[in-house]
């Protein structure tokens, strides 16, 4: 079965760095690149320029994940993961990626994949004020209320 395709218009702000590549058929994220060369102290974060800007269709939205083999390896991840790219975005796509090892200091080169961009449909809700929510057999209860795993 082919894979769903969305048509997102794309500006290379930097146009020697390969735009955002799917690494395998069917992958749900684009592999975006640092536009610069980085290094990240332990516990250091820093937002990191990809070189592209897109104009995602109304109706979607850019989510920007981080790379599993970036975290097991060294421990990258992103703050604010997942970033959200709102449609409505003509800025530069930046990444703010975080260095979670306690001890080994993180360094990318300009060119290097360093997250990967998701599209999804969203929609938005009219919130609408009530004095009673409808009743749920969740209700209130959250936090753990079902239990927890064996660490309890
Ligand atoms: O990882 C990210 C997150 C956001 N953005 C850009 C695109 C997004 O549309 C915009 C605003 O992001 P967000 O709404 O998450 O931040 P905010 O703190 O609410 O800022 P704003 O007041 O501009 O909405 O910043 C990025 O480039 N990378
Ligand atoms: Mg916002």
């Amino acid at each position: 079965m082919s894979v769903n395709e969305i048509e997102v218009p794309i500006r290379r702000l930097d146009p020697d760095l390969p735009p955002p590549g799917y690494a395998h058929p069917g992958d749900a994220g684009a592999d975006l690149v640092a536009a610069e060369d980085v290094e990240l102290a332990p516990g250091e974060r820093r937002l990191v320029p990809t070189g592209i800007a897109v104009a995602i269709p109304q109706g979607w939205v850019g989510l920007i994940h981080p790379r599993s083999g970036l975290a097991v390896k060294h421990g990258i991840s992103m703050v604010n993961t997942p970033g959200t790219i709102d449609a409505g975005y003509r800025g530069e796509i930046k990444v703010l990626l975080i260095n979670t090892d306690p001890a080994e200091t993180a360094r990318f080169s300009r060119g290097d994949r360093i997250a990967q961009l998701l599209f999804q449909r969203v929609d938005q809700a009219r919130f609408v004020e009530v004095e009673e929510l409808p009743e749920s057999v969740r209700g209130a209860g959250g936090f753990g209320s079902s239990g927890l795993s064996t660490l309890g």
